[in-house]
């Protein structure tokens, strides 16, 4: 049975461990998952399955983790637990049908108390027969983000976990936080004045990504497939990069931490964050695919980009002139995100062999997680000729036996145990808005122009050339694939 064999035994182990190292409490007890918005896409593509596979390792226990689907569609327990099941493939059967089995769906409104009372007798119901005196609630947000001042507001009249229990209160809110400075601040006044910062936590799933450090290069290979309604709203600004690629870029650049504690590792990502210096609109290269604006939810004049690149700079002792270029699309030529370290060339490099490239170090998020060093060797032999070469850390060939979490599973974990160390604290939503408000402003008033680009592409050759106007050189003449890509 899932949850109870030893290796589940031995993860809760780890788990404890972990949990002491960073001086969270030990908790154990009665535990209510609400999935708000769990007929949408995110609920069962990313949410559900997410709930699975915490399951399946034993960090949800039958008996102890109880999980509540709720939405404004008329459903069955059954009708949600058939959706979930289809994107739960290649799984266990038997583990499956026991995890549906601690589903129940309950339908209501997000804005009228009627709704949330029912939610709120579903999970009073299962906490008294569960016996533990103890309420453990958690509200994940997997709507849109118009409803959250609401369905915050709900939760804190109707289904907060009483005080006579032991336990807590936490809601998970998704992205995009806002359109703008403006907005953000007034979302998180909005949530501040209902919930404690302890109790938020704004997720950004590249934050729970195994490999999640620098970057230089972000390419999908798909375009807005079916969601053109929603990214011509917000655009790859909005929707990549203010957010996913600007966390990465602080893990890179922040400075190391006084401690592995929460607070002190988002202290130093604000730190980098109010060091970066105004984006220079001729730093900023924006596209849009061709093609974009044939689907019918998105206008004929859309000046939407959904690629750019973005020159960030650090004002800092350490950063004081290194570009960091940041670089989004939909519908490139491949699907990856990597984070790409360039080493300048030496001073007085005395061989006078034409080289093919710089010396880099590149993590590569996804596909395939690796860390490899590109770098220049000496061409064996008997002339004295150089050459590129690699040293690689492929996690498919040296892990074979170990399975890298998903993100969002690793992150709701985290939000069991209270960990908010992968969270985005206020002030630091608040200094990464600061950063891409006024080129917003310029672009969503026609200031700023997209290029057009053929799917498929790289993107606009201008991103290139900025690239290159900015100091990065690209290797030529050979392209090393790591054999896990191959
Ligand atoms: N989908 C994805 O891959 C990702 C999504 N996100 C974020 O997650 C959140 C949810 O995304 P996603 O699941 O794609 O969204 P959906 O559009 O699928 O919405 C989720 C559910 O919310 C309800 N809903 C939709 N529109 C409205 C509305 N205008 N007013 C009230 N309720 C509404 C619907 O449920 P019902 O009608 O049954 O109540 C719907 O099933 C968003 O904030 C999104 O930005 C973040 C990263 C990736
Ligand atoms: O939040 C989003 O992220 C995805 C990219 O996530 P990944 O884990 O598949 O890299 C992006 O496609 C989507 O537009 C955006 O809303």
């Amino acid at each position: 049975m899932a949850g109870t064999d030893s290796s589940a035994s031995s993860r809760q182990s780890s788990f404890n461990s972990l949990a002491k190292d960073l001086e969270l409490p030990l908790e154990q007890g009665c535990l209510t998952i609400v999935v708000l918005g769990a007929s949408g896409d995110l609920a069962k593509k990313k949410t559900f399955p997410a709930l699975y596979h915490l399951f399946e390792q034993g960090f949800l226990q039958s008996g102890e983790v109880h999980i509540v689907g709720y939405a404004r569609t008329n459903l069955s327990d059954d009708g949600l637990r058939g959706r979930i099941r289809a994107y739960l493939k290649g799984a266990s059967e038997e583990h499956v049908s026991e995890f549906l089995q601690l589903i129940k769906y309950v339908s209501g409104s997000y804005d009228s108390g009627e709704g949330f009372e029912k939610l709120n007798k579903e999970i009073s119901d299962y906490e008294m027969s569960n016996n533990s005196g103890s309420s453990r609630r958690l509200f994940y947000l997997a709507l849109p983000p118009s409803v959250y001042p609401s369905v915050c507001k709900m939760i804190r009249t109707y289904c907060m976990s009483p005080t006579s229990r032991t336990g807590w209160t936490r809601v998970i809110v998704e992205k995009p936080f806002g359109r703008d400075l403006d907005s953000a601040e007034e979302l998180s006044s909005q949530l501040g004045e209902l919930f404690q910062e302890d109790q938020l936590y704004r997720i950004d799933h590249y934050l729970g990504k195994e490999l999640v450090q620098n970057l230089i290069v972000f390419r999908e290979d798909f375009g807005t497939d079916g969601r053109g309604g929603y990214f011509d709203q917000y655009g790859i600004i909005r929707d990549i990069i203010q957010n996913h690629l600007l966390q990465v870029f602080c893990l890179v650049a922040m400075e190391k931490p006084v401690s592995l504690k929460p607070e002190h590792i988002r202290d130093e990502k604000v730190k980098v964050l109010q060091s970066v210096n105004p984006i220079k609109d001729e730093e900023v290269v924006l596209g849009q695919y061709q093609g974009y604006k044939d689907d019918p939810t998105v206008p004929d004049d859309s000046n939407t980009p959904t690629f750019a690149s973005i020159v960030l700079r650090v004002h800092n002792e350490r950063w004081e002139g290194v570009p960091f270029i940041l670089k989004a699309g939909k519908a490139l030529n491949s699907r990856k995100a990597e984070i790409r370290v360039q080493f300048k060339d030496v001073p007085g490099d005395i061989f006078k062999c034409k080289k093919q490239g710089r010396n880099e170090f590149v993590i590569r998020l996804q596909p395939s997680e690796a860390m490899y060093m590109k770098l220049t060797v000496k061409k064996p032999g008997l002339e004295m000729a150089t050459e590129q070469s690699e040293l690689d850390l492929s996690y498919g060939m040296r892990y074979q036996d170990v399975k890298i979490p998903e993100a969002y599973e690793r992150l709701i974990l985290d939000t069991i145990r209270g960990d908010q160390q992968h969270f985005v604290r206020r002030d630091e939503l608040k200094a990464a808005w600061q950063i891409f408000t006024p080129l917003l402003h310029n672009i969503d008033a026609g200031k700023l122009k997209a290029v057009s680009y053929k799917p498929g592409s790289r993107g606009p050759k201008e991103a290139d050339e900025l690239s290159e106007k900015v100091g990065y050189m690209q290797t030529h003449g050979y392209i090393w694939i790591p054999p896990t890509l191959a």
